[in-house]
């Protein structure tokens, strides 16, 4: 029979070079050393019962998954979405982990080209999980090739160009695409509609936050006090890749400073000299509440005006900044735009003018 032809040779061929690229491609090492990266990695959870936190949301995973084993499918396509480092890239593992499945990883910038996608694809077994991180930056060609992956785990391949091009339908082992985002508003509703599992991750309070760092200093084999762990935690935004951060940084202080033990006094001494902010705002985040006050009057203020005056875009500002604010009630979200609320004033030192003009 013709079919295998020298031209699928060549395909085939290119298929698995650029499969074996993208396995190597890893997104979230983006901006990390080595070194930080191996502790990152040895901090991650990697079954369900090491993930803290997320109940509602682990509680029908466990269910999808069992539910899937049992009947040896694949589990259904799955989106995480929520602010960055509350475990979604570790979620994604955990599944292929209590999947029993292998796991492939790439990123929607990443995954370019159709061809990149399609190698990805062909490779998978069946059930495998593929992740792609920041989903929301495919590009359309790529997003568009992928439909008909996810829904009928069939892909079209263009082979040759010109007037011998044509395409040859190939049918891929039944896999499940996990995707994660940190700006689900960008995602497009076709993309969306293609997963039967959607989860949105929320912030941790700091009680679990303070057992992920208990989990984290027993990793490290690092002596850590109770009152020194909820300090940490009480810093960290809500965010586990932070506690685990500052925990690090904690650590190197009561290395050389101090006696070895993370105790209430080097934890305070550490977190002094690392200038951390009492409630763990970040940098953005005070730009945000100072920018509020002093060039709107404290608000209320449309999201894009706020959102050109911090140079910083509206989704970002809406899925990234804003939720934590809100929670820790530092700002509000009015009919007529976003308030500063009074514990944002007291929290910058700055007076509440229109407080004060209310009084007299
Ligand atoms: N529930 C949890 N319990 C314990 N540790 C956690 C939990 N969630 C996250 N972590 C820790 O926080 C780190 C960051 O998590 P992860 O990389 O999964 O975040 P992410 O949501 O993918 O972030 P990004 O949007 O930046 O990609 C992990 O390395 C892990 O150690
Ligand atoms: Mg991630």
């Amino acid at each position: 029979m013709p079919f295998y032809s020298e031209r699928h040779f060549f395909l085939l061929v290119t298929l698995f070079y650029l499969c074996s690229m993208n396995e190597n491609l890893d997104p979230t090492t983006n901006g990390y050393n080595s070194e930080e990266l191996d502790l990152e990695k040895k901090l991650r959870p990697l079954s369900f019962d090491d993930f803290a936190g997320q109940d509602q949301v682990l509680e029908n995973l466990k269910i999808f998954v069992q539910a899937a084993n049992q009947r040896n499918e694949a589990l259904d396509h799955t989106l995480f979405h929520g602010p960055p480092g509350l475990g979604k890239t570790t979620l994604a593992n955990i599944l292929a982990n209590e999947l029993q499945v292998g796991i492939k990883i790439t990123s929607g910038p990443v995954l370019d080209k159709p061809g990149d996608l399609a190698g990805l694809l062909t490779n998978l077994e069946e059930r495998d999980v593929l992740f792609i991180d920041e989903i929301h930056r495919l590009s359309p060609i790529v997003e568009e090739y992928l439909y008909s992956a996810m829904e009928d785990f069939k892909i079209d391949i263009m082979i040759e160009s010109g007037p011998n091009a044509r395409t040859v339908q190939i049918n891929l082992n039944p896999f499940t695409l996990i995707g994660a985002t940190t700006r689900s508003g960008l995602l497009t509703a076709p993309m969306r509609a293609r997963f039967g599992i959607a989860s949105r991750l929320q912030y941790y309070t700091t009680e679990l936050l303070t057992t992920i760092v208990e989990r984290s200093a027993t990793i490290f084999k690092m002596p850590i006090s109770m009152e020194a762990a909820i300090e940490i935690a009480g810093r960290s935004r809500g965010t586990p890749r932070i506690a685990n951060a500052l925990l690090r940084r904690v650590r190197d202080f009561a290395q050389i400073k101090g006696n070895g033990t993370i105790d209430i006094e080097i934890a305070r001494y550490a977190l002094k000299a690392l200038n951390v902010d009492a409630h763990g705002l970040d940098e953005m985040d005070n730009k945000i509440l100072n920018t509020i006050i002093d060039k709107f009057k404290g608000g209320p203020v449309g999201l894009s005006t706020l959102a050109t005056a911090v140079s910083e875009s509206s989704e970002t500002i809406e899925e990234v900044y804003e939720p934590f604010l809100i929670q820790e009630g530092f700002i509000m979200r009015t009919p007529r735009g976003r308030e500063v609320t009074d514990k944002a004033y007291k929290h910058l030192g700055k007076l509440n003018t229109n407080i004060q003009a209310g009084l007299f």
